[in-house]
């Protein structure tokens, strides 16, 4: 088999189901919103800004890679701040190929400068419409969909639901909870999924990434999530080949996995790309999805976590169309316009590449 490379990998179509907006900025953006507002930065230079990033998420522990947020969140105060954030983020993803993607931010994380919560939605909205026009005219289709985080350490949660479900026929297609695990259960959330709910709308959770299976067991069986935010210390309950209840009951389900290689060895979850359980989970067939968590933290792209687990494991484009179909299946868009996207653009490209 020829081995394909991370250039065959941009062309072919990606979908992403689990991307930070404030973890995928360009450095030389927030070298320059910085400056404009007066926020002191560890470094100046674009390029030594972007290595500072990686090198100080890669901590081995969820906490300490959560503090390097402090520098993009704080650049993205404006109006002005958040639609250039979002327009780069729709042209970034399009160049590199992904076709469909789900950008997750925490709205109430955008206030510090007076900024109403509808205001922050409408900044972001605005600018992914904007990208989105602008990498159509060059030929680069994409489709962005936003999910509204709240907080775990904090209150805000049932008022995020609200926002996310007011805001569900304008560019909102579900809800997220993130920030730090250990010591924040899902379950102090349950209002706000209950609700969500009743609302008959979508969410996710970030589960089983710095805190293990209890996490997972409360994300799904008490608040109901649709997917896993990571998941992947689903592999405590499975032993060789054989799973434990929850595990079975994830993949019987066909829960999805928003699997994060990257930043899981970044964090301490995985010890490598090589050893990370993805390998395992898509032998056993979990619903595995690939996706990049914070790409300007992680330093990568869809294409290149893409590339890093065909080079660790030898997989080439069925494998590649998998994860792609089912982080399409997987989606929280309606399942017409799920099916298109498949069936005329996923599809035909990989049908040529698998030739
Ligand atoms: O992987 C993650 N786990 C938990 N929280 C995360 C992760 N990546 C980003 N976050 C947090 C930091 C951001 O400020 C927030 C909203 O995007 O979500
Ligand atoms: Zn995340």
């Amino acid at each position: 088999m020829v081995a394909i490379t991370h250039a065959d990998i941009v062309n072919a179509p990606k979908a992403l189901l689990h991307d930070h907006l404030d973890g995928g900025l360009r450095p030389a953006t927030i070298v320059e919103l910085a400056a404009g507002i007066g926020h002191d930065l560890p470094e100046t230079d674009p390029a030594r800004l972007g290595d500072w990033f990686v090198a100080a998420a890669d901590s081995g522990s969820l906490e300490r890679y959560l503090e390097t947020f402090a520098h993009t969140v704080a650049v993205m105060q404006t109006e002005e701040g958040l639609h250039r954030v979002a327009r780069e983020c729709a042209l970034d993803l399009a160049a590199d190929g992904v076709v469909y993607a789900e950008i997750r931010y925490a709205p109430e994380q955008h206030l510090e400068r007076g900024l109403s919560l509808d205001a922050v939605v409408d900044a972001v909205h605005s600018g992914f419409r904007d990208g989105c026009a602008e990498a159509a005219a060059q030929g680069q289709r994409i489709r962005i969909g936003t999910l509204l985080t709240a907080m775990r350490h904090a209150a805000r949660s049932q008022e995020i639901a609200e926002l996310a479900v007011r805001y569900r026929d304008t560019g909102v297609v579900g809800f997220d909870i993130a920030g730090a695990e250990a010591g924040f259960p899902p379950t102090r959330h349950l209002d706000a999924f209950e609700y969500l709910q009743r609302e008959n709308f979508h969410f996710t959770i970030h589960a089983g990434e710095a805190f293990g299976l209890p996490s997972i067991w409360q994300a799904i069986q008490w608040c109901g999530a649709d997917r896993l935010g990571h998941g992947v210390r689903i592999v405590d309950d499975i032993t060789g080949s054989s799973l434990g209840r929850l595990a079975s009951y994830v993949r019987d389900k066909r829960i999805p996995l928003e699997l994060c290689p990257s930043s899981n060895v970044q964090t301490g979850a995985a010890p490598s790309i090589a050893e990370h359980p993805i390998g395992l989970l898509h032998d056993l067939r979990f619903r595995v999805t690939v996706n990049t968590d914070n790409r300007l933290m992680s330093g990568t792209s869809m294409s290149r976590e893409m590339a890093l687990l065909a080079e660790a494991f030898g997989w080439g484009w069925s494998e590649l169309q998998w994860f792609t179909i089912n982080a399409m299946k997987s989606a929280f868009i309606p399942y017409d316009e799920r099916l298109a996207i498949i069936n005329d653009v996923i599809k035909p490209a990989y049908a040529k590449l698998l030739t």
